[in-house]
């Protein structure tokens, strides 16, 4: 087989696609494929979404692609949310919406894969998708750019998973997978997956010469029982499903820890106008939202003769440097006449995962009248990842 992918079009087993193809130059996003109607001279040539000519196409408007299903549509919704930036949609059959906030913004509903087709094709220009949606579908596009990498949910891995049981009951590695004599060109190792970009180019990095794939679009976890397959590559978050189908991870096996991203086009973001700055605008309102949210705000009282006496204190406990150090302020009353200082007001910014033995700590040094607050934002002078953008783009 060449490097054009030959989809068979029925049976159980919707697409094989030989592991002696050349998975690292399958980077377009238009796939060629013979159908029986047409002759394999003359292959006809299908784009699978967007647009074919991957220029930018004639529009005003900054594109932004949400994940119109499944488990990350909600939870992107409340991300934007939570950082002032609600998406108002007419009705939820609609797939265009606006961010008021943000003018000259289209928001478009589509699903993960296609969010990631359209910014290689030029259609989107941002997107918020997985950051496994982003290798599968991007295919090592290199305009694909990584704004931000960690925006905190749609957690999981692609992994490799084989079974617990029968010959691969010993077999605890992709070293071990690899050797095993098994694997022949007459008989490969067959893999299950959604991933046939990912899977296969895994495989190869591993030495895995002899395997094919088929892919299925749910329920992965059944193939080997059903003998269909007898390995899978498919996400694992909690690991419940890969159990309750008697199949195990294996050192080596995780393909790519993922998480929803903010992923751009690079000629978006260089060449239409306004990209870079809502670019900028998104990036800002979601590193404050995030750094917020794993910490707390802590004010408490304190008796002390100056404020530096009161920081010393402070700074003597390690739970209570604040993201800066703490800030003091004196608390004035007016005793026998006249005005003093004998207490001080202290404001700190505590982890959540630190907040009880930050309480103890403060107690321990003579603090009173704790409260906590929770943080909705925390603005840093820059952020890291906007340097970090502008020195990817050059600029
Ligand atoms: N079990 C999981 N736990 C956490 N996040 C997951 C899990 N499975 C998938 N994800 C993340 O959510 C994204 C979307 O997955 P989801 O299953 O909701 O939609 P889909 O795979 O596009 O749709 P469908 O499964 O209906 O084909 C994945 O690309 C991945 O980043
Ligand atoms: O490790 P776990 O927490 O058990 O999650 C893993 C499962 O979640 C995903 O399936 P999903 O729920 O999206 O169903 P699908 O097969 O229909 O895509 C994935 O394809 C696994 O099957
Ligand atoms: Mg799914």
């Amino acid at each position: 087989m060449s490097v054009m992918q030959t989809f068979f079009l029925q049976g159980s087993v919707s697409t094989l696609i030989s592991s002696h193809s050349s998975v690292t130059s399958c980077r377009k996003v238009s796939v060629k494929f013979a159908v029986s109607c047409c002759s394999a001279a003359s292959p006809m040539t299908v784009v699978v979404n967007g647009n074919v000519e991957k220029t930018p196409s004639d529009r005003n408007e900054v594109r932004l692609g949400l994940p119109s299903k499944g488990r990350m549509a909600a939870d992107t919704l409340d991300l934007l949310k939570d950082c002032q930036l609600s998406v108002r949609q007419v009705n939820p059959r609609q797939y265009v919406a606006e961010i008021p906030q943000i003018s000259n913004l289209e928001v478009w509903f589509q699903r993960p894969k296609d969010i990631v087709r359209k910014l290689v094709s030029g259609d989107l220009d941002l997107g918020i998708v997985g950051l496994d949606t982003v290798y599968e579908f991007g295919q090592g596009d290199e305009d694909l750019i990584i704004v931000h990498d960690a925006l905190d949910y749609g957690d999981c891995r692609l992994s490799l998973a084989i079974p617990k049981y029968g010959i691969f009951e010993n077999v605890n590695s992709m070293k071990e997978l690899a050797e095993m004599p098994q694997w022949t060109p007459e008989r490969p190792l067959r893999v299950a997956t959604g991933f046939t970009y990912m899977g296969p180019k895994f495989m190869k990095e591993n030495g895995l010469k002899h395997a094919t794939f088929s892919t299925a679009d749910g329920a992965l976890e059944a193939a080997p029982a059903m003998g269909i397959a007898d390995a899978i590559v498919d996400l694992v978050s909690s690991g419940t499903t890969l159990r309750e189908n008697n199949l195990k991870e294996i050192e080596g096996g995780v393909i790519v820890q993922s998480q929803a991203v903010l992923v751009a086009g690079r000629k978006s973001l260089m060449q239409r106008k306004g990209v870079l700055d809502i670019t900028h605008e998104m990036l800002e309102r979601l590193e404050a939202h995030l750094r917020a949210v794993g910490q707390f705000t802590v004010t408490a009282n304190m008796r002390g003769s100056s404020a530096e006496e009161v920081a010393e204190r402070i700074l003597s406990q390690t739970s209570l440097s604040g993201l800066q150090g703490p800030t003091i302020s004196p608390v004035f009353c007016k005793r026998d006449g006249r005005v003093t200082a004998d207490y001080f007001a202290i404001v700190i910014c505590v982890p959540k995962k630190a907040l009880y033995k930050s309480v103890q700590q403060l107690r321990a040094i003579g603090g009173s009248g704790v409260l906590i607050s929770p943080l909705t934002y925390i603005f840093d002078e820059e952020t890291p990842r906007w340097r970090q953008l502008l020195s990817t783009l050059g600029l």
